[in-house]
């Protein structure tokens, strides 16, 4: 298959609104591919390369040549040359890269250029593509879209389950290749994902009248965990095997009475009180092998589901059973409280971030695990963290930002009369407001080296965040977590902007 078939439909795809429409595209589109291509097209719709890590930076793509007129590019070519960039190592690696990287681009029309673009930079990438996509595939076969659904979450991939579909010389077949896929204890499965609410109340009413779980939620790493015996493996969120860097996870699974055992939990660093140390602690820990930082921080594994214990799938099961299965276990749970009375809930979730700890994820008592999905059965509720931030600069969009001036720099006030960057955000942002903020940074510009505008300091913007972390990327030494747009104060003037200092406050007690 070309490579313009897919740029065309996934630049369709983004000019519509309506689902139906996207998923009749997406099928159209799958349902073309030979079968050898299935796999790197549907990556590639879901806005993915196959390649984890290219190598390739944003600068990489800044000055791109001029495109070709005419498409040529093959998807299984394009893909072979992503596979030579990521696997190029050592000196002079670098260069190298770059010029596969504008071989590749220069062969390249400009709306497959934009596609590449979008999947280098990750500016394609979406959770709700992916679930579309299912559908899409469903629609493809001429299967029901819930075996789709299904057969993804437990092999926890699209393209495996993609291509066992239509790879099906009927939808019989098919239904019987996506049927064939089961629990595996050793194979994980997709985690199961919450959606969210502002506050508890409003999260235990889109549950309903019922009790629910109201579990802490601990910010560290998620962790899937599966057992055959002495056979223990560890999978991230991502479903990347941890094993090897984690032994004493490893252990503490090995030290649970049973043979076989699949278990969902958030593995972190506590400090000698109890207390999770910052979210960056562990992360650094699950990403180093040095043996000296794994002898120091060790991981807990603290386990809030069970998909599996000793030969019963628990996936179907309410989750109070599943709860029952883990406690039986005489696992280390995450600190939960089971009630239908919305007031004691709020107390809890008080109690909850009082003690250090995210938040708290609300779950339905009775419904089951629905890997892969950000069901409507778990639901978090975080506190929320508000700055009011100056716009310093802003760049270019890209893919469906084609045209827009998108990913806005964040600075706070430093005291003197000057600004210090906190980082970037291209989140939270309606199609409204990216035109408006186009039109307003213009305005405003004083500098644009084709890439990124700088602009005059003067637009207040207001950003939810999830926490502040140390950051040795920018001149303040703090970032923001998962900065996001809540909307632009045109009723502040900079000069009343949050400062440094009360960021770097929030740091502290972090
Ligand atoms: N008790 C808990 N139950 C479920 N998830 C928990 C719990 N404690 C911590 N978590 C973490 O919270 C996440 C649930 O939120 P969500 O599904 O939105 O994931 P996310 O996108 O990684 O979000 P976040 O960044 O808020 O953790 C899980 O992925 C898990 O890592």
């Amino acid at each position: 298959m070309l490579l313009a078939d897919v740029a065309a439909t996934s630049l369709a795809v983004a000019a519509t609104r309506s689902r139906l429409a996207k998923r009749a595209l997406l099928a159209d589109v799958l349902r073309r591919a030979e079968p050898s291509d299935v796999p790197v097209v549907a990556r590639y719709l879901a806005g993915e390369l196959r390649q984890r890590r290219t190598g390739l930076g944003w600068r990489s793509l800044a000055s791109l040549p001029a495109p070709a007129d005419a498409p040529t590019l093959t998807v299984a070519e394009v893909d072979a040359a992503f596979e030579t960039m990521a696997g190029l190592q050592g000196t002079g690696s670098s260069t190298e890269r770059t010029r596969l990287a504008s071989a590749l681009f220069a062969a390249a029309t400009a709306d497959e250029q934009t596609l590449l673009r979008g999947l280098v930079s990750g500016e394609l990438r979406q959770g709700a593509l992916d679930a579309l996509l299912l559908d899409a595939v469903a629609e493809a076969a001429s299967v029901p879209p819930e075996a789709v659904r299904r057969a993804a979450m437990l092999t926890g991939s699209t393209e495996t389950v993609a291509s066992a579909a239509l790879g099906a010389p009927d939808p019989e077949a098919a239904r019987a290749a996506l049927d064939a896929f089961t629990l595996t204890v050793g194979t994980p499965v997709r985690p199961m994902l919450a959606q969210s609410a502002s506050d508890v109340a409003e999260a235990m009413a889109s549950l309903g009248p019922d009790e629910v779980v109201v579990d802490t939620k601990l910010d560290g790493i998620r962790i899937q965990v599966h057992r055959r015996d002495d056979d223990v493996r560890v999978y991230t969120r991502s479903l990347d095997d941890l094993t090897s860097r984690v032994p004493e996870i490893v252990e503490a699974v090995r030290a649970l009475p049973a043979s076989t055992l699949v278990l969902d939990g958030e593995a972190l660093v506590v400090d000698d009180a109890g207390r999770p140390v910052p979210f960056q602690d562990t992360a650094a820990r699950t990403a180093t092998r040095d043996a000296d930082v794994a002898a120091v921080t060790r991981l807990t594994p603290f386990f809030f589901d069970a998909l599996h214990v000793d030969g019963r799938d628990l996936l179907d099961a309410p989750l109070v059973d599943r709860l029952a299965a883990l406690d039986a276990l005489g696992a280390t749970g995450v600190p939960r409280l089971v009630t239908a009375d919305a007031a004691a809930a709020q107390d809890w979730f008080a109690s909850v971030v009082a003690a250090g700890q995210e938040g708290v994820v609300v779950k339905a008592a009775q419904a089951p695990y629905e890997a892969g999905r950000r069901g409507a059965a778990w639901v978090k509720v975080k506190p929320r963290h508000t700055l009011d931030l100056v716009v310093l600069a802003v760049e270019r969009g890209s893919g469906r930002r084609q045209g827009t001036l998108s990913n806005i720099h964040l600075g706070a006030r430093d005291g003197h009369g000057g600004f210090v960057m906190l980082g970037k955000t291209f989140k939270g942002m309606t199609d409204e407001t990216l035109a408006w903020q186009t039109r307003r940074f213009r305005e405003l510009e004083v500098a644009d080296d084709g890439w990124t505008v700088t602009v005059r300091p003067e637009q207040v913007v207001e950003i939810a965040f999830d926490g502040v972390q140390r950051s040795t990327r920018y001149p303040g030494g703090v970032a923001l977590r998962f900065a996001r747009v809540l909307r632009y104060r045109d009723d502040k003037p900079a000069a009343e902007a949050d400062t440094i200092e009360t960021v770097r406050a929030l740091a502290a007690g972090s």
